[in-house]
């Protein structure tokens, strides 16, 4: 029985032909995959470069290009005749010595290529890899066939401009080289071509490399996994291999903490982690996200991901919130009563005239939150003692008791009246849980913890009672938490390292963005600041070497000597894009204040748009091709009621700029493919000049 793997290219080869070469295409390759006596059979091609390359008849007048080993055939491409025949002789195919992956060369642009490196190099002696011996590269997996052709290299935009022609697995290193890295530098980024370690490499065995290189081969054993990779998006079946790894390593000792910058794929892989476990089936899996909005988003995407119903079953998805007020609902027998925002917004009120100046109502629900719900502190006596991370303003024993009391007024209050806030439930929950949890995985009985394994998403933005909960709602054990997030997003005031909560990471990082341009990430790096951003981590987080694969438009930044005019520019802009065929579902459009989200929303309903439109809160790990975010104006953002005056507590006025400027950033990475922005008035200063 022949076996059969597919390259990505495939189903988007089948998508681009027309319904019936596609229907006639895919008829072959089930019978081919069920070997019947109709089936599409190796057809040789004269001249190849590679004797084991072949190709399959799938349609009129259309093939599919294969590469042959043993029984398995990895298809690489559906074409016309012609292009088939081509593409077959073209190329040639081999196994990286140094990791073992299946590597694929157009070997006819190489050749072509080398008289013009002959010519560049001219009588010049200087050689780009000059410092690096061939030992060095063939350990490095470097091909031998293409060391003559390295030779001839002399800048770093000749090695660019080889790029597109080398598989990346040979370019990641020679990179590195080029730029003046040492050979340690070289291997870390040829590390990042690993998903699946090979222990050692046999050069000759092509198939064992395709199993190590699932971001270019994925086996199909029956015509139901045909159907279902033919039907489903490019990131469920090939993931990029380090993406790959971090999902679908077996075993992690402990939690592991992936960071990565915005649309690097963290959710994605969070996905697949959350399928991977419940697959391995231990226990119920908990998939964690922000917003009830973006778990519906992440529940549709599994829905995709896992098509066993069974362990689709296995994996539940929410966010904390749902998770805290369960808890406490199943506790107590009927659903706590949460507290609503005006009552809050009066009693925070009445605690500062207890608390009398400085302390007004923001710095109070600050130092609660931030301080006494941060470090569950329960009584006077531990508050007077306890630190007060990011409080610049110091607080001796008379005033800490000032506050205290302040702040007990509200408790009180809530308590009397049977209230309580989202994070009050969360400091609950993780007691309740607490209380009750054991071993899971011990032999003593069924304990309380909910889940085997959480998942969580977006977790830049927990707050340490959240944390505390998700810690009490799985057993410590191999495999528990697997937690995806970027500080540089965070759009709430939760800076805790995991740490700091008794939850020791194993760290890792991805620093490739799918979802961005290099123009709209150069742009918001420079936005953003460029800065290291703390949280989640011990110390810091940088964006050093968070970059992007694809070109595409510059951000487009637009002034308007009113908000009419600038809404009638929104109005112009989505018009335009919709007219150039996006789909009204791929376009957002953000602004900070709700009074801004309803001009655009009166502005575009009047014009008979409908598009999504949101704050920018509500905008957090979305994705859309185009992105309009209005209002971006000084006095707007950053948002000036949300800032702490300077003169009241400057370290926490530092810590509101760079929350309302992470906010910003956030919303300008939702974009895919263009980013408008609009202000009246002068400039958000944010904005880069
Ligand atoms: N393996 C993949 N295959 C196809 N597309 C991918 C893959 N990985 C990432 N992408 C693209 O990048 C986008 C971003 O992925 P994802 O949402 O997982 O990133 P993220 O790191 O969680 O982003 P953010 O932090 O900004 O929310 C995806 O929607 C997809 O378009």
């Amino acid at each position: 029985m022949p076996r059969l793997a597919i390259a990505p290219e495939v189903p988007r080869d089948l998508d681009a032909l027309d319904r019936l070469l596609r229907r006639d295409a895919v008829v072959a390759l089930r019978r081919f995959l069920l070997n019947t006596t109709s089936a599409p059979h190796p057809e040789r091609v004269r001249n190849t470069r590679d004797a084991r390359v072949a190709t399959l008849r799938l349609a009129d007048r259309h093939r599919g290009v294969v590469v042959r080993q043993r029984d398995v055939y990895w298809m690489l491409a559906v074409l016309p005749d012609a292009d088939a025949w081509s593409f077959a002789q073209r190329h040639r195919f081999s196994v990286n010595s140094a990791i073992g992956v299946a590597e694929i060369w157009d070997a006819d642009a190489l050749d072509r290529v080398e008289p013009a490196l002959r010519r560049a190099a001219g009588n010049s002696e200087w050689r780009l890899f000059a410092h690096v011996c061939d030992t060095d590269l063939l350990g490095l997996g470097v091909d031998a066939d293409l060391i003559p052709l390295l030779r001839l290299i002399t800048t770093d935009v000749a090695l660019d401009a080889l790029e597109p022609l080398l598989p990346e697995s040979q370019y990641a290193p020679l990179a590195v080289l080029g730029q003046g890295g040492s050979i340690a530098d070289a291997w870390r980024a040829l590390d990042t071509r690993v998903a699946v370690p090979a222990p050692s490499v046999d050069v000759t065995d092509l198939v064992s490399a395709l199993e190590r290189t699932p971001d270019r081969a994925v086996f199909i054993p029956d015509p139901g996994t045909l159907d279902r990779v033919l039907g489903a998006p490019h990131w469920c079946t090939f993931l990029y291999p380090t993406q790959h790894r971090l999902a679908h390593q077996d075993l992690y000792q402990g939690p592991v903490l992936v960071t990565g910058g915005a649309g690097t794929g963290k959710t994605l892989v969070a996905l697949h982690r959350a399928g991977h476990l419940a697959h391995a089936g231990a226990g119920r899996v908990l998939f964690l996200t922000f917003s009830q909005k973006v778990a519906d988003d992440a529940a549709a995407k599994l829905d995709l991901l896992v098509d066993d119903a069974e362990v689709r079953a296995r994996i539940e998805v929410g966010n904390v919130d749902r998770l805290a007020h369960r808890v406490v609902a199943e506790a107590e027998g009927r659903p706590p009563l949460l507290a609503g925002r005006s009552d809050l917004a009066t009693l925070w009120q009445e605690a500062s005239e207890i608390a009398g100046d400085p302390h007004g109502p923001a710095f109070l629900l600050r130092e609660w939150e931030q301080v006494i719900l941060a470090q569950n502190l329960c009584t006077v006596q531990e508050y007077l003692v306890a630190d007060r991370p990011g409080r610049s303003v110091g607080l001796d024993e008379e005033q800490r008791t000032a506050v205290w009391k302040a702040i007990e007024h509200v408790t009180e209050r809530l308590r009397a009246t049977g209230r309580r806030t989202l994070l009050q439930l969360a400091a609950q929950a993780s007691t309740l849980l607490g209380r009750t949890t054991g071993d899971l995985l011990g032999d003593d009985g069924p304990r309380r913890e909910p889940y085997r394994h959480i998942v969580v998403d977006e977790a830049q933005d927990l707050h340490p009672a959240q944390w505390r909960l998700l810690r009490a709602a799985v057993p410590p054990a191999a495999n528990d938490l697997f937690i995806v997030g970027d500080p540089h997003q965070r759009v709430f005031d939760t800076r805790v390292a995991l740490s700091a909560l008794g939850i020791k990471v194993e760290t890792h990082h991805l620093t490739i963005s799918h979802r961005l341009s290099h123009e709209i990430l150069a742009w918001g790096v420079r936005l953003r600041g460029g800065n290291a951003a703390d949280g989640l981590v011990d110390g810091v987080v940088d964006l050093v070497g968070f970059r992007s694969i694809h070109p595409g438009a510059r951000p487009a930044v637009r002034e308007y000597a009113s908000r009419e005019a600038e809404l009638t520019g929104l109005v112009t802009h989505v018009r335009a894009w919709l007219a150039e065929g996006v789909p009204a579902e791929e376009i957002a459009v953000g602004a900070r204040t709700s009074e801004y989200v309803r001009g655009a929303r009166t502005a575009l309903g009047q014009a008979g748009i409908s598009v999504r439109v949101s704050t920018l809160h509500g905008l957090k790990g979305l994705e859309f091709r185009r992105v309009a975010l209005i209002g971006v104006a000084e006095g707007v953002v950053p948002a000036p009621e949300t800032l702490t005056p300077a003169d009241e507590d400057p370290t926490a006025r530092a810590h509101d700029l760079q929350r309302e400027r992470g906010l910003l950033y956030m919303a300008c990475m939702r974009a895919a493919e263009r980013l408008y922005l609009s202000y009246s008035g002068r400039a958000s200063p944010f904005l880069p000049p």
